[in-house]
């Protein structure tokens, strides 16, 4: 129990304490009728069973009274309740949606690239939106249902402890079938959800990939994806409500059947003369009342249980340690590779025990053929992953033990695939410096040759671009990554293949903008056409994720090796044409 409140309430279950203690004070106020009507039956029983003695008129008036007051408390303990579980809820869902996006950001790319992304959505939708359900609903619901049946409990052993016994007899029993079942709705819970998973995962593929699947006529193939990942989350839902059903039912069934066995009891101990006529009516009447908050407190429970499971997956990626490091960089320093070996996956070495340096302030081509580690490098220089031996430094200081946050203020990325967010074009340029001003903002996209293409938009910088960038063009897109790198004025460029699928006009205004970028910094740019950076300070040739030439243009046209080999290539197909 412990660990579905430390679950349901993302790590913090002294966020749920508000709510439990108003729902607490609610159950206790609802007492107060239960124990009136008592009151009330004694009192027209007495005089019933003796007509000698006459009704007490005032008594029934004052309990009357005090039924017609206590609503105000009984008004004011239940919005109080309910705002402060409402509140919980809406606070632990808030919170914990903001940490996990937090620590998802901190996460190494590794680790991110081995979930679905659909997963990580569902998590922050679906399986909060349980943990609201749970926080405002359950626990209150569980902690005002049992104060009643506890403090029955307990009186009535005092009035009579046989009759109080008779009527939670079957109590531990029920209690006995939930917690034995506790291991199978785990499983349950667990299938459920990852079938909810994988259902979302093909709507998000489906729907995303609309584009493609209209292009190659995919429709039937994709669709019947779909359908059945639909069928599966049909089938696991009725499996979960099917077989736990069931078994909830029996639990409150055998809750329930303490009302015979008070009967059955209360009827032996009645003719045996140790119980009164008006005391077992009592055990009766609270009986009808002890097993409905029992009931909700069962239900409730398995409620509980399944918003807890989800709430686990989200606490298993809390606990997933970030990259470590808290190390400041410096600034306009070389970029060293001593002996560098890594892998994304455990048995596949991508980069094999390579050293270079990237020199400060100039500009280093990688070039190779394709797999050949180029992106890789880029991202290791941006601490996306860690290596698994050697070492890679940026003037004295380890990557491994920068900070990656305070690492990534020195690095602007251009990539060839460029993502903007669904936003004005603005905000989107602003991503490169949250608090640059307007004339700031301009000045970039003027650099980035892109002033002019915003300003012929309906609404200018105030555009709103569709998300990914859809209602732009390649080169468009292009360019504002560009500013948006300008903007952030890093010292170390990373650019992966920024004008390859580019037109030739568009070509030209990215290479502008690029050299307009690159002024005094230390540039590492990905390029298969080697014509673009015949002007790099070094170029440095990969192959198999191993360094197999390093030089300048000139230099490296003069030796017989694949430098010179893919200029030769790249010269012929120039002069190719479609026939
Ligand atoms: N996230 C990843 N997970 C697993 N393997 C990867 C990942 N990214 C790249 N690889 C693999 O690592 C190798 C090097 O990839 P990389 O992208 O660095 O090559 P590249 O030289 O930039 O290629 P290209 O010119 O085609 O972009 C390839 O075999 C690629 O399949």
């Amino acid at each position: 129990m412990n660990n579905y409140l430390y679950n349901i309430s993302s790590g913090n279950p002294r966020s749920l304490w508000p709510s439990a203690w108003s729902s607490l004070v609610e159950g206790m106020i609802r007492l107060i009728p239960a124990i009136l009507i008592i009151d009330v039956f004694n009192t027209i029983y007495v005089s019933f069973a003796d007509p000698a003695t006459p009704l007490n008129i005032t008594r029934l008036w004052i309990s009357s009274l005090i039924l017609i007051i206590w609503l105000l408390p009984q008004f004011i303990s239940s919005v109080v309740a309910y705002n402060r579980s409402f509140l919980a809820a809406y606070q632990v869902s808030a919170d914990g949606r903001i940490k996990l996006a937090e620590h998802i950001r901190k996460l190494s790319l590794g680790f991110l690239g081995s979930r679905d992304p659909a997963e990580l959505t569902n998590m922050m939708l679906s399986d909060y939106a349980l943990v609201e359900q749970g926080v405002s609903h359950h626990v209150p619901q569980m902690v005002s249902s049992i104060v009643f049946p506890v403090l029955a409990f307990a009186g009535l052993l005092f009035v009579n402890w046989q009759m109080a016994v008779a009527m939670f007899l079957a109590l531990p029993l029920a209690v006995l079938i939930v917690w034995a079942t506790d291991r199978f709705q785990e499983k349950l819970s667990k299938n459920h959800i990852e079938a909810k998973n994988v259902a979302a995962s093909r709507l998000q593929e489906y729907l995303r990939g609309i584009r493609e699947i209209k292009a190659h006529n995919m429709g039937g193939e994709r669709f019947e994806r779909l359908r059945r990942s639909f069928e599966e989350l049909m089938r696991h839902s009725i499996r979960i409500e099917g077989l736990m059903g069931p078994i909830l039912m029996a639990a409150i069934v055998l809750i329930r059947s303490g009302l015979p066995i008070m009967i059955f009891f209360g009827t032996y101990l009645v003719i045996d003369g140790q119980l009164t006529l008006p005391v077992f009516l009592m055990f009766l009447l609270v009986g009808v009342r002890v097993f409905e908050p029992m009931t909700v407190l069962l239900t409730s429970y398995g409620e509980l249980r399944y918003g807890a499971f989800s709430a686990k997956r989200v606490m298993a990626i809390m606990k997933e340690k970030p990259l470590s490091g808290d190390r400041e960089v410096p600034a306009h320093k070389d970029i060293i590779f001593d002996q560098v070996t890594f892998s994304y996956q455990d048995d596949e070495q991508v980069l094999r025990n390579i050293s270079f340096t990237i020199p400060a302030n100039k500009i280093t081509a990688l070039v190779g053929p394709s797999g050949s580690g180029k992106s890789t490098i880029t991202k290791l220089i941006a601490r996306f992953w860690d290596i698994q031996s050697g070492e890679i430094r940026i003037g004295e200081e380890v990557l491994s033990k920068a900070d990656p946050e305070k690492l990534l203020r020195h690095i602007s990325m251009v990539f060839q695939d460029v993502y903007l967010f669904k936003d004005t074009i603005l905000n989107n340029i602003c991503v490169g410096k949250q608090n640059a001003t307007r004339e700031e903002i301009e000045e970039a996209a003027r650099k980035a040759q892109c002033h002019d293409f915003i300003m012929s938009l309906p609404q200018g910088y105030d555009t709103m671009v569709g998300e990914g960038g859809s209602t732009l063009s390649g080169g468009e897109k292009q360019r504002i990554s560009i500013a948006r790198a300008l903007l952030k004025d890093a010292d170390i460029i990373l650019l992966d293949e920024a004008t390859a699928s580019l037109d030739p006009e568009n070509e030209q205004a990215v290479q502008a903008a690029i050299n307009a970028l690159v002024v005094n910094k230390t540039v590492v740019i990905i390029a298969h056409r080697l014509k673009t950076i015949k002007e790099a300070d070094q170029i440095i040739v990969l192959d198999q994720g191993q360094l197999v030439q390093q030089g300048s243009h000139d230099q490296l046209v003069e030796k017989d090796g694949v430098y010179a080999r893919l200029w030769q290539l790249q010269q012929e197909a120039e002069g190719w044409s479609v026939q």
